[in-house]
Formats: structure tokens, sequence, C-alpha cells
């Protein structure tokens, strides 16, 4: 299937963007500017334990998003991840056309750009490459870019962090749940089965930044999502009824609670609503890594956090089903 590629478009140097990218007047950045002097929290794991788990559970409740530092991942191996990542994109485009994906046919992994479903339905300036992570017997090595030739390896050590990493988080909010060990929501997410994708978002310079947006306001479906940007910010979440434009903090992991840790937390804990811009000059580019259960895995709220007080707030149903609902923007 044809697409034509934000990065084509944006090399192409127009003065104007095609129509199909231009937002309703309620959503073009110009109209629904963030607000100044709020700033995300920020989270260190080095201090004491208890101090980590009452932020995190704050953060995850006010918010639904935090930045994590001293996390303790090597800084040099982000910047690799960074550079074969930005290595893939400059690869000639017919190279970059033999990773195609194709949604239209449940083909999602590989190279991607935002098809349209029905006429009134707008495009995102953002190309990107997915694929699974983790764990080894869902992973296609076929899918993943083969140049640069140290893209597999640099993703496979990411991928050891982000298990790590990923572990710990649902630790911290288990506990911040109040659920009892062996019981947390790890457990719930199909343990060692937890899939992890990754998404590697590239936004090139797009000359009318104040009429688009590289992503627009979503949830991620997923149960968290942790995200490295590149220099370039865009990023914001919605707080309060309002954009808060989240800043760049070198080496920082940017975490999303998603819609599945917001089910199983029975709403305790939010997903967070986010979008992120473009800009004129810079090409902005972020790694998302979607935590997220086995497709037939059962996700409704925790027994334990529903009593005659606390009624359920969400249904029980199957990752695929919700999946399948969200995609078809059917009620959940
Ligand atoms: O690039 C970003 O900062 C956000 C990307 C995002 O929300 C996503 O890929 O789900
Ligand atoms: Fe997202």
């Amino acid at each position: 299937m044809e697409v034509v590629r934000v990065q084509t478009l944006s090399s192409f140097e127009e003065k104007e963007i095609p129509e199909k990218f231009i937002r309703p007047l309620n959503e073009r950045p110009e109209n629904s500017k963030a607000i100044e002097g709020v700033t995300v929290p920020v989270v260190s794991l080095t201090q004491p334990h208890a101090s980590v788990v009452k932020e995190i559970d704050t953060a995850a409740t006010e918010w639904g998003f935090f930045v994590i530092i001293d996390h303790g991942i090597p800084t040099e191996l982000i910047q690799r991840l960074k550079e074969v990542g930005e290595m893939f994109f400059k690869l000639p485009q017919i190279e970059k056309e033999s990773y195609a994906n194709d949604p239209t046919v449940g083909r999602f992994e590989g190279y991607g750009t935002k098809m349209t479903k029905n006429r009134e339905e707008k495009l995102e300036w953002i190309d990107y490459f997915f694929h699974v992570m983790a764990p080894l017997s869902k992973v296609h090595h076929e899918f993943w870019p083969k140049n640069p030739s140290s893209y597999r390896e640099v993703t496979e050590e990411y991928n050891k962090e982000m298990l790590k990493i990923t572990d710990k988080i649902l630790e911290v909010l288990s506990e911040g749940l109040g659920l009892s060990k062996g019981k947390g929501l790890k457990n719930c997410l199909g343990e060692d089965e937890i899939e992890l994708e990754m998404k590697i978002n590239m936004y090139p310079p797009c000359p009318q930044p104040e009429l688009a947006l590289g992503v627009e306001p979503h949830t991620d479906m997923s149960a968290i999502t942790i995200l490295i940007p590149n220099q370039v910010s865009g990023l914001q979440i919605w707080k309060d009824n309002k954009w808060v434009a989240v800043d760049y903090i070198p080496n920082a992991l940017y975490i999303h609670i998603g819609d599945q840790i917001e089910v199983l937390s029975n709403g305790k804990y939010k997903s967070v609503l986010h979008r992120s811009l473009v800009n004129k000059k810079e090409t902005r580019m972020s790694w998302a890594v979607f935590c997220a259960p086995p497709h037939q895995t059962m996700i409704g709220p925790l027994p334990e956090l529903i009593d005659e007080h606390n009624l359920p707030k969400f249904s029980t149903k199957t990752y695929a089903e919700y999946r399948h609902r969200k995609f078809n923007k059917l009620p959940q």
C-alpha cells in the first residue's frame, strides 16, 4: 500500500502543510497553549524506598505521569539507542520502505505512518518504527532494522534495562495500591509473559507547527509506557483541564500510566492524556516502550480494591478485546 511519509513531505520544503494535517480549530496548538509555570513530578530512584513509593503514588494518582531520574541505566546505552534510531531514519527512503508495515492487514510491526480510516480523520506529523522487544517468544527479529548493524545488539541491551525498570515501577505502584506481595500488578499483567514493544517516533520539521500535531491527544492502551525523547521538546500532558509542557531532562525516563493500570487500580491511578507538538526547524524523536499484558489476559478492577464503598468503575475483559474496542473507537 502506497503511503506518503511525513519525512518525505518535510523534505519538499513547502511553505504550507497539506489540508489533511490541519487540525480542527480547538485542537490547534495556537489555540490550546500550555500553561506557564507548572512542572511535572520528577522522582529520583536513589532516595529512600518509602519516599520513592510515596512520590510515585502521588504522581500516578494526581498526574498519571512522572519523570524518573537516577534510574541506573547507563547514559552511554541511552546515547547508543538514540544513535541507532537516528541512523535508521537517515537511510535512503527505498531502504526504509522495505520495512513498511500494513496495519490494514494486521501487520503492525515495521516502518509506519498513520493512514486515515475516513474522510474527516486528520493525519499526524510523524513517522515511526514499531516492533515487539519482549518476551523472546513473540519477537520477530526479521522485522527489526538490519541497518545500522548494531541496532539489534543495542536494542537487546536496552530491553534488559526496560525489563528491570518495569519490574521496579510495577512493584512500587503495587505497594502504593497496598497489594500483597506476590499478587501485585506484574502478576496481573502476565508475569514473565509481559510484553514490551518499542516505538521509535520521528517528527520531521513542519512548516506550520501551529496548525498541526505530532501525535493527537490520546491515552496509551498499555499498562505503563517508558519514554525517552531527544533534546527537542514537544510532549504535553493534560492536567486539571490544561496542557502542561514537559521539559527535556537529559537521560530521564518519562513514565506514562496507561489504560490497563487505570483499570486494574479501579481509577486510583490515572491514564494520562497526552499529545506531542512539532516545530519548524528541528527533528524531534522519542523512543516509547509500551509495557502491556499478553492479549488473552483478563484485565479488570482488582478484587482487593473493591468493596461496598468502592464499586468497580470499569468492566473486565481481555486485553485483546480492549484493543479492538479502542482501535475501532467503540465504548469500553
Ligand atoms: O513523542 C512523544 O513524546 C509522545 C509519543 C506518544 O505519545 C506515543 O508514541 O504514544
Ligand atoms: Fe502516547
